[in-house]
């Protein structure tokens, strides 16, 4: 039996993703809401807006009707920005069986409700989720370099059915029950590495990256503990493993976004450099706000500091001299043992 698979967003993660699964011989058909997107893909095979320099496999189809791209599907890839993901899930009410696997592919956190995106589907009544997260440039699975991702589920057969459909030479994936650790992973770096791309918009060195690189995963993994995820996975793909490539890569949009701040433009302006959803903004924005209106008391300081440097147009300078010289601590908290000393 010939199965459909619906893909809706057409930007540059959607786009790769729906051309992997139809080099993988699925039958895949894309959701744009710009119809010059969808003649482009149907008639010329190409994404013209996002990737007008690659030719999409021809098992690819787009359309412009979501209800309708929704009909006969047998699983939905979601992959518009976080704050988008509301509106796209009213849409799907009474078109999508709530046993249908929905692939959330999105990183953030919502600004109002602080939910991630699988929670939010979850609540939209589609109870089948499975999270695809991990170091992964769209840019680069056009280019079909060797790529490796995380599929997790709370339902391990959905888990297993979302590695099986992606799986290929280029595009490895492994599975994970751990579903709020991975998408928790993927949402946090992007704030991280807008603090990256500051820091190198400042000019500053490797030493700085390396440092919020490794202190950045300190502060993720106490948000990430607070929500009950486990820590392992933050040390996995969707942890270390995005937070490194998306601090260091010239494809990152954070850090390319958190460059130009760094070199004093405004928000305005760097976003519109990047031209593409920069997700680390709002999720500063939400876990900034989620820990002052619950009166939490995490230790989240370069989190609050990107917030401060957004929002209160804080000078960058200060904020990195306030971080370096906040009282003195403990490498690892959590293994402060003064038997481990030699006193
Ligand atoms: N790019 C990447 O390498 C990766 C991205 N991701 C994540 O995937 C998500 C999407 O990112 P990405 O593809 O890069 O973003 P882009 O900015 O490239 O594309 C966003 C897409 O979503 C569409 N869109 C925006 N709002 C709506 C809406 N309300 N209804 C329908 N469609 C909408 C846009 O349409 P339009 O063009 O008309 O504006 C566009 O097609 C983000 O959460 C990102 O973190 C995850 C892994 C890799
Ligand atoms: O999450 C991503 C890659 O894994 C995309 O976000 P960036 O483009 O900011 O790195």
């Amino acid at each position: 039996m010939s199965s459909k698979i619906t893909v809706i967003g057409a930007g540059s993660w959607g786009t790769a993703l729906a051309n992997l699964l139809a080099e993988n011989g699925e039958e895949v058909q894309i959701y744009a809401r710009d119809q010059k997107v969808v003649n482009s893909i149907n008639l010329e095979q190409k994404n013209s807006k996002y990737f007008p320099e690659y030719r999409l496999n021809s098992k690819l189809t787009a359309i412009n009707d979501l209800n309708q791209s929704l009909r006969d599907s047998d699983l939905i890839v979601i992959s518009v920005p976080t704050q988008a993901l509301t509106g796209v899930l009213s849409q799907m009410d009474g078109f999508v069986d709530s046993d249908t696997i929905i692939v959330s592919t999105a990183k953030g956190i919502d600004e109002n409700t602080f939910k991630t995106n699988s929670q939010m589907i979850k609540e939209a009544g589609f109870e089948n989720v499975v999270v695809l997260s991990g170091p992964t440039h769209a840019e680069e699975v056009m280019e079909k370099l060797p790529t490796a991702i995380v599929s997790a589920a709370d339902n391990k057969e959905s888990a297993e059915k979302v590695q099986d459909l992606f799986m290929s030479k280029y595009f490895r994936v492994y599975t994970n029950p751990d579903i709020k650790g991975v998408e928790l992973g993927g949402a946090l770096k992007n704030v991280i590495a807008v603090a990256s791309g500051i820091c190198d918009g400042l000019d500053f060195g490797d030493n700085t990256r390396a440092a919020l690189i490794t202190r950045g995963l300190n502060e993720m993994s106490r948000f990430v503990d607070f929500h009950g995820a486990s820590d392992l996975t933050l040390s996995g793909l969707s942890g270390m493993g995005d937070l490194v490539v998306t601090c260091t890569s010239m494809h990152s949009r954070n850090r390319r976004f958190g460059i130009e701040i760094g070199r004093g433009k405004s928000m305005s302006e760097a976003k519109q450099v990047v031209n593409q959803v920069v997700e680390g903004v709002k999720t500063a924005r939400a876990i900034y706000k989620w820990l002052d209106l619950e009166d939490i008391d995490l230790e989240m300081p370069i989190t609050r500091q990107v917030y401060q440097v957004l929002f209160d147009k804080k000078d960058p300078y200060q904020a990195v001299e306030e971080l370096m010289l906040r009282s003195k601590k403990h490498e690892m908290e959590s293994i402060v043992d003064n038997s481990l000393w030699n006193i």
